[in-house]
Order: structure tokens, then sequence, then C-alpha cells
């Protein structure tokens, strides 16, 4: 037995599924997962020393590869200043300026710990703001495990299909109102049943937990025309978006402002992080200037403020690494449509600027009804083949491989090599 199955079986005794969040556990593609022992660059290495090109990235942070030299210096200095304080620090005033900044329509934000903290507590602030209880999600997007957003769901939950999860109160879960992605007529059916009612609506701009859609700007456009007239809190959810399609987020491509934004992953450079903010008016409901409670021991961590400002600095301005970064996504989905002609295997490739995801359907992929018709056992095979050829794709249909800087010309040529010996492997079945 290698060790990570051994890992496995000493982890499923005392962490529920041997795993710390549950697409982890690669049950949807069939195995047991990987241990990992260290990364760096674009590689990450198990703990049995087998090396394979990261498409994971943590879901995201590593935007500069694993290990970065520069960064790992900063997290060191900040390290020697202390680990937590409880109290105020410098870090904290220079992040939310940089993302103010950064973000066009944030001109407040408050540091959390996780991306399910900050679209939880953006929805507890909207509630707030508007004195209403209704809120709009869309099927297949995932805001994190908070109560009031597990319905239809995306990311693990679609995978393990857990979409309106146990354990949650149909009282908590009866103000929450699903519509469907990409179609405005949905959004206006279900406004036109509530009126008055809805305080907010919850959108990943760009949809990466039901794997990528791209997103129509219509519909976006219509999405802000709509909740204006309606007095409704347009929420961006931009954790996985967020200085990841550009420095401004999906909003800056979209060059449109919602009224509040939610940050993860990125902005903490791996370390956990979480923020949400908004027009200061509504984050000024916010305690304890206002009376919405909401609070955190670690908030605004020093160690995470310090990476995450690191990251930040080297995002702005830096357009060169934005197109590069598409560069490699595009790269790939040419290849992989070439290896679809050649094979013959029946799969669309999804890509909005450096986001992709790879489906065994036929259909068009532009919404929910689409990517749930990928046939999910075909990508676990496919997912098999490509771990054989030393590729770490996610391990689960309903997700999105995140490019990295560090990504290199070979790395991609290689992987769109892999892929077609994936694909002639899944012809034959
Ligand atoms: C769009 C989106 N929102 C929220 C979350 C929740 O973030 P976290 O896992 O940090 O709680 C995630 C990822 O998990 C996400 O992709
Ligand atoms: N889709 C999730 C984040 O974007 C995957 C991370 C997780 O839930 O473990």
């Amino acid at each position: 037995m290698n060790k990570s199955n051994e890992l496995f079986e000493k982890a499923v005794k005392v962490i529920p599924g041997g795993v710390n969040s549950p697409v982890r556990a690669f049950g949807s593609v069939n195995m047991n997962p990987i241990f990992i022992r260290n990364a760096k660059g674009s590689y990450i290495y198990d703990v049995d020393g087998k090396k394979y090109i990261d498409y994971i990235s943590s879901w995201g942070p590593m935007i500069f590869g694993h290990c970065d030299e520069e960064l790992n210096k900063v997290a060191i200095n900040a390290l020697e200043k202390g680990v937590s304080y409880g109290v105020p620090s410098d870090v904290e005033v220079e992040m939310a300026e940089i993302i103010t900044q950064a973000y066009k329509g944030c001109e407040m934000v408050r540091m959390v710990n996780s991306g399910t903290e900050a679209t939880m507590s953006a929805i507890r602030v909207a509630r707030g703001y508007t004195g209403k209880d209704k809120i709009i999600k869309f099927e297949g997007c995932y805001h994190g495990h908070s109560d009031c957003l597990l319905v239809k769901s995306g990311s693990g939950t679609l995978t393990f299909n857990v979409q309106t999860s146990p354990g949650v109160p149909v009282d908590t879960v009866k103000h929450t109102l699903v519509c469907e992605y990409n179609n405005i007529d949905s959004v206006k059916e279900t406004i036109e049943k509530n009126k008055g009612e809805i305080a907010c609506i919850i959108i990943e701009p760009v949809p990466g937990n039901m794997g990528v859609v791209a997103p129509n700007i219509e519909f976006m456009r219509e999405l802000r025309k709509i909740t204006e007239d309606n007095n409704i809190v347009l929420i961006y959810d931009e954790v996985i978006t967020g200085f990841r399609l550009s420095y401004g987020g999906a909003a800056e491509l979209f060059d449109i402002v919602p009224d509040m934004v939610c940050f993860g992953k990125i902005i903490g450079g791996g370390l956990p992080v979480g923020a949400y903010g908004g027009k200061s008016e509504i984050m000024s409901m916010v305690s304890p200037v206002g009376k919405v409670y909401q609070a955190g021991t670690l908030s605004g961590n020093p160690l995470a403020m310090s990476m995450g400002i690191a990251v930040l600095n080297r995002l702005k301005n830096n357009q060169k690494l934005y197109i590069e970064l598409e560069n490699k996504a595009k790269k790939l989905e040419e290849g992989f449509k070439s290896n679809i002609e050649l094979s013959g295997v029946k799969a669309v490739v999804s890509r909005y600027k450096s986001m992709l995801s790879l489906f065994f359907t036929d259909r068009e992929v532009n919404g929910y009804s689409d990517v749930v018709t990928s046939d999910t056992e075909k990508y676990a095979k496919y997912f098999q083949s490509m771990l054989k050829s030393e590729i770490l794709l996610p391990p689960a249909q309903y997700e999105v491989m995140f490019m990295n800087a560090t990504l290199s010309d070979k790395d991609i040529e290689y992987t769109i090599k892999a892929n077609l010996k994936a694909f002639m492997e899944l012809s034959k079945y």
C-alpha cells in the first residue's frame, strides 16, 4: 500500500471522509485521495514522491504558483512580528485601502476569515439595510456553506447530490429563492411574484462552481438594472473571480458596479481569509457603526493581511500577467478542442478568460441545465487517466481548472498531449 492510502486509512477514522472539505475526498472520481507533501511553482508532490502539474492551485489563491520566494519572505517577516493581536494593526488599514481602490463601488470593506463568512455577512448586512428578508441566488452557484445559501448550490453540494443540505431548517431557507443563471426572465418573474420583499441578489458573476459558465453580458446588465429599479442590493460573489480575472474583478470586465462584493482566496495569498464590502451607506450598517452584528477573533489576521497585500501589490497594474493567464487557458482550450475532434469524444470546453472547465456533453454550455448533462462517470475516468500522466485536475466535474503564473509552455504542451491520450482511451468506451 502506498503512503497516501496509508494516510487515508488513518484519516477516515478521525476526520469525516478523511478530509477537511468534501471535494478533496476524490469520491466522485472513484478513487482515494492523494496526500500532499509539498509544492513548488506549478508542481505539487504527494507523500509517495510523485510529481504532478497542479491545476487546483488551492482552488484559486496560488495565482503566483506555490512557494513563491518573495511571498515566503513576506510571510516570514510577518511571522516575526507576531501571529495575531486581537486589536487593530496597520496592515488591516493597508489591505482595506488596496481593496477599496481596486474595486469600483467598494467604498468600505470588512475582513473575515473565509469566503463563507464573507457571503453570509454580506447577506445579513443587505437584509439589515433593506429591512427585507428574501434573497435570490442562482442554481449551481456556490457561495460557501452558510445555512441560507445551501440551496440548489454548486461545487461539492452538486457533486455529492446534497444541493439542499440536511441540517438546514426549512424555516431558514424559506426566504431563499432560486433563479436560473443567464436567464433574466426567471429573475423578472421571481421579483414580480415577491414584489417589495427581496433584500438582495447574490451571484457568482462568472460561475465556477458548476464548472465554468460564460456570462451573457446582456443578462448581467439587465440584472443590474432590475435590482436598481426594485431597491434590491446586488451582491457579486467574487471569491473566485476577484483579482483573478482582472485586478478589478469580473465587475471591471463587465463595466458594472454592484452594491456589494465578496472576496476570498487570492486576497489572502493562500492563508485563510475573506472580505465583504460595498457602498459606504450599506457598510455603515455594520457594527460598531450600525446595528448589524458581525465579528471575528482572527479577522484581519496580520499574517494573512501581509501575504494578501504582497500578492495584490504584485497584481496591480500587471496587465501582462492577466493576459498571460488567459493565454495559458486559451492554449489549453485550443489543444483540448483539437483533441476532441481527433478522438471523437463527446466533450465541450467552457472557458471565460483564465477560467476553464471540460464537460462530457454535446450541449453548448450556457447554464445549469447544460452542465448537468455532462457524463460525470466519464469525467472520473478522464481524471484518473490525467492523474496517471501526472496531472492534477480538480477531482470533481463541477469545478474550475485554475491557471497560475508559473505554468510553463512545456507544462501546457504536456497537458495537451496527456489530454489526447486520455481522450483516446475514453473513445473506446
Ligand atoms: C464563489 C465562492 N463563494 C464562496 C466560497 C466559499 O469560500 P470558502 O471556501 O473560503 O468558505 C467559494 C469557495 O469555496 C466560492 O467559490
Ligand atoms: N469549489 C470550491 C471553491 O471554490 C472548492 C473548495 C472546497 O470547497 O473545498
